[in-house]
């Protein structure tokens, strides 16, 4: 059992190819659900401690899983019962269930115990379970004190995350072989609980991965303000929210932080004001203009935001700028360009997304070859080179005035420091996600922006 930061996120079609690879390459499909029925028998061992077992088979090969595993721990002396859905269906489970010795009981009727296992569907759902099967997973799931899912909750979507009807929430996830997205996207996310990986030896090499913690070291003994990276930041109608950005990109790390269109001096002191005018936008030590929070959307937005495009410095835009451009006028700069929307922000500049939010996520970015930061409760990171982050599920209390402010200071900043877009905006959310951790519940996105620093630490 692995724990999933950092770690590749197949799609089923790319676990199946992987599968066929491995098995191209010798090993048999009865070995790899050896493997995974192992591996997650182990778990169930160490999660379960003395307590009776009750695994759920379904047809497929997540049945299949099922079966070995309950074979496994019987031969380890636990207390294991097994019932199903009906009788498997594949070669692999058949062979699996010819393992199995004991009883197995009808599904609709099985007793509850208070450890349950779910192997009914994995990666090969295609439909909501039927309503039989639905409502004994249901009651079987109330009666145990302890849930696990094998590879993915019964009922959820493997590739977009959503999920068909009601799909209890498990405890503990067994993801095999790798994460999906399922794992990681809502709602389906919610339903998994913990999750883990079970490694069953096939390479699972993706372009989407886990975002993991960054390297956040501290600026080298030569360091100076400006190559520890410049952030300015355009102020619009709501100059509350370009403080906050320009509060976060300061807390975050950048080395000189100037916020255009302001000129009276207010706390923090560090903070420079200057006109927002050609000669500002021209300075070439800026890393990293930020247009967007609290900018409006009215003909003084337009024109602030038309200057900011005409430059050549990397760029991020959040907030009202992202209700002001189009993909097609984004899509021929040449710098770095990182965009943030929310969805409301992602609809009105893209459409609604169809399916997955990480298909989303992905076709925008080559739409405004930028990068983009799907954000929510998940948040997808995509870059038009196919290149994608998922981060989970965010701390709740994220949802608060100013947050997206902060986020996007942070993301500046970190671009400015000189990383790629896609490493800045990965470390942007993860470092936002450290603060408000340490935070605690209900705090305000100015401390949020202070907190900035402490999670770099
Ligand atoms: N990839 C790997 O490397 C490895 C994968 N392994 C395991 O295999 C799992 C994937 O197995 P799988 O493809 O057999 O699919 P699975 O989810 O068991 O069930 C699909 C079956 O159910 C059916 N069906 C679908 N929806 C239904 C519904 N609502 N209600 C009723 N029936 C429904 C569907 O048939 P259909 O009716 O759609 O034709 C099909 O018969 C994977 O999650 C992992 O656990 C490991 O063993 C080894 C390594
Ligand atoms: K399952």
């Amino acid at each position: 059992m692995i724990p999933i930061a950092g770690t590749p996120v197949l799609t089923a079609a790319e676990m199946r190819a992987a599968e066929d690879a491995a098995i191209a390459a010798g090993t048999s499909v009865d070995t790899l659900m050896q493997r995974a029925g192992a591996g997650v028998a182990d778990a169930v061992r160490r999660l379960a401690g003395v307590n009776d077992v009750l695994i759920l088979c379904g047809p497929g090969n997540n049945g299949g899983d099922g079966y070995v595993a309950a074979a496994r721990l019987h031969a380890a002396g636990r207390s294991v019962r097994v019932a199903a859905s009906g009788e498997p269906r594949t070669p692999a489970a058949i062979a699996a269930r010819a393992l199995w010795t004991g009883a197995v009981e009808p599904l609709a009727t099985a007793a509850p115990a208070p450890v349950l296992v779910d192997a009914l569907f994995g990666t090969g759902l295609s439909r909501a379970l039927d309503a039989e099967t639905g409502a004994a997973l249901g009651r079987l799931a109330r009666q145990a004190n302890l849930t696990i899912a094998v590879d993915v909750p019964s009922g959820v979507a493997t590739d977009d995350g959503t999920v068909f009807g009601e799909v209890p929430a498990f405890h503990v996830t067994l993801a095999l072989g790798a994460a999906k997205p399922a794992h990681l996207l809502q709602p389906a996310a919610a339903r998994c609980g913990t999750v883990r990986v079970i490694p069953i030896g096939i390479p699972t090499d993706s372009a989407t991965q886990i975002l993991a913690r960054p390297d956040l070291t501290a600026p080298p003994v030569d360091a100076h303000k400006f190559t520890r990276g410049m952030v300015a930041v355009v102020r619009g109608r709501m100059a509350g929210a370009a403080q906050l950005a320009a509060s976060a990109a300061m807390h975050a790390g950048a080395g000189y932080v100037t916020l255009l269109g302001a000129t009276i001096p207010s706390a923090p002191h560090a903070l420079v004001r200057r006109r927002l005018d050609a000669e500002a936008l021209a300075d070439p030590r800026i890393g990293a203009l930020l247009i967007g929070p609290g900018l409006g959307r009215d003909d003084d937005a337009c024109a602030s935001l038309e200057q900011a495009l005409a430059t050549d410095h990397p760029l991020v835009v959040d907030g009202d700028a992202l209700h002001l451009v189009t993909p097609e006028r984004l899509c021929d700069r040449h710098a770095p360009l990182i965009l943030t929307p929310h969805a409301g922000e992602f609809a009105a500049l893209f459409g609604a997304p169809a399916g997955s939010k990480l298909a989303a996520a992905r076709d925008a970015a080559v739409r405004a070859q930028a990068t983009i930061v799907f954000k929510g409760p998940d948040t997808v990171i995509a870059a038009p080179d196919g290149h994608a982050i998922i981060a989970g599920e965010a701390n709740s209390w994220l949802s608060t005035a100013g947050s997206g402010d902060v986020l996007a200071g942070a993301i500046a900043a970190l671009l400015a420091g000189g990383r790629r877009a896609l490493d800045a905006a990965a470390a942007g959310v993860w470092l936002h996600g450290e603060a408000a951790r340490r935070l605690g519940p209900a705090f305000i996105a100015d401390d949020l922006a202070v907190a900035l620093a402490g999670a770099r630490a």
